[in-house]
């Protein structure tokens, strides 16, 4: 293989990079959106907060120079703190977060259109100061609210341009009105390249994260897969020695920890074909290796439970793993399962118990001495091992007692 035909897992520049009008595909754009959302959620009841302080302060200093002005800035105000309110309460349910980005923009076009009115309805020599609201309003929805940036611009210029109207109408001095409009003009640009960086660097880190995740889960389902190969013997299908041992020591130790999910007994059963050496040396070793694939597939048709299994163990061995079968349950399925196998009736003549292949079958149950997966197996073993000088073909179960006794 060469190195081209390598997958590399780790994700590529080409990967996460942004164009310059920030666009991502159509659906990493929607949530996108939600991750946005989410980035504004947490600053944004503190910044509304503060807004409604900076209203009433402004309220008290509009007292202070004049009184008068109040009878006719007091409307406008309610209305901004209602629309910072609604705002407000606009977070507190997650379902109407989708409305805080257009509920942003219409707080700044009150604060924005508002100032407009009072500048031109208010006749003081400092009432132009109240145009100061509109790059007040584009700060609160660039650097503040954090409004997507295609919405700020467009937002901002129609704030702007409905400024340089009022300004332009207004009776104030020319100078004082162009003077507001460039400073207005200024802020505002500033605030939306900041803006554009901030959602730029935003979006990279969210593009950055969705292409990792997507490697992540690759590799996940890759390590899945390499997995279950490294655990199934390739000739029979069933599980391999090192997937019992992992599955039956994690078994044991649920039993053992005694987990909602644990199981209430194993019982193991370890199997051998009887004289298998001689099987292969009369039919060959593919023969021997057809010999296994049909023995194996007796107790892999038997085994119902999920948490159940069948193993290889070695060569011409196998252990079939019960879980929650009573004793006497997994004595009658070895039985049964010793039987079924010579039912197949797979000519063996090189055996000296029968004129087909047979097993010897070794039982035990963890309601016995067993403290561990290795112990349970040595017992089953050492069942095995008296049933095979017993004769073979035949069922012997290590009783809870420590004693082997034949079925
Ligand atoms: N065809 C084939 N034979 C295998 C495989 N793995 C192990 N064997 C053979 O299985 C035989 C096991 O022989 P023994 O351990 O002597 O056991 P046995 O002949 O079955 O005798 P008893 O167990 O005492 O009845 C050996 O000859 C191995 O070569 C395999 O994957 N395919």
């Amino acid at each position: 293989m060469t190195s081209t035909n390598l997958h590399n897992p780790l994700p590529s520049g080409s990967d996460i990079s942004l164009p310059w009008h920030l666009r991502l595909p159509r659906p990493l754009e929607k949530d996108f959106r939600l991750y946005f959302r989410a980035s504004v959620i947490k600053i944004a009841p503190l910044a509304l907060v503060m807004l409604a302080i900076l209203l009433v302060l402004a309220v008290c200093v509009e007292y202070l120079i004049d009184p008068a002005v109040i009878a006719v800035s007091w409307r406008p105000r309610l209305l901004t703190l209602m629309l910072i309110v609604g705002t407000l309460i606009l977070m507190r349910k997650p379902a109407w977060h989708v409305w805080l980005h257009p509920a942003s923009l219409l707080l700044a076009f009150g604060i924005a259109f508002t100032g407009d009115y009072l500048g031109m309805a208010i006749e003081h020599p400092l009432s132009y100061t109240f145009f100061l609201q509109t790059p007040v309003a584009i700060l609160l929805i660039c650097i503040v609210l954090r409004v997507p940036f295609y919405a700020a611009l467009s937002s901002s210029l129609i704030m702007i341009g409905a400024l340089g109207v009022c300004t332009h109408i207004s009776q104030h001095e020319p100078f004082a009105a162009m003077t507001l409009l460039l400073l207005t003009l200024a802020l505002g640009s500033m605030s939306l390249f900041g803006q554009y960086v901030y959602e730029r660097l935003l979006r990279q880190h969210f593009l950055s994260e969705h292409v990792l995740y997507q490697h992540r889960n690759e590799l996940h389902s890759a390590n899945i897969v390499l997995e279950s190969q490294a655990t199934i013997d390739g000739l029979t299908g069933c599980i391999n020695r090192r997937g019992m041992e992992s599955r039956l020591n994690h078994l044991y130790h649920q039993l053992n920890s005694k987990t909602p999910d644990a199981p209430r007994r194993i019982s193991l059963l370890l199997f051998d074909i009887d004289f298998f050496k001689q099987y292969n040396d009369t039919y060959g070793h593919p023969a021997g290796d057809e010999c296994l694939k049909r023995v194996s597939s007796v107790p892999l048709s038997m085994v119902q439970n999920e948490t159940d299994f069948v193993a290889r163990y070695g060569g011409e061995e196998f252990v079939i793993v019960l879980t929650n079968s009573s004793f006497n349950d997994a004595l009658v399925f070895a039985e049964r399962m010793r039987n079924r196998i010579e039912q197949l009736g797979l000519p063996h003549s090189g055996s000296r118990v029968s004129q087909v292949v047979t097993i010897s079958v070794g039982v035990s149950c963890s309601d016995g001495p067993a403290e561990n997966g290795a112990e349970l197996l040595k017992m089953a073993d050492e069942a095995l091992y008296q049933a095979k000088g017993a004769g073979r073909n035949r069922v012997a179960q290590m009783s809870h007692e420590g004693q082997v006794l034949m079925l």
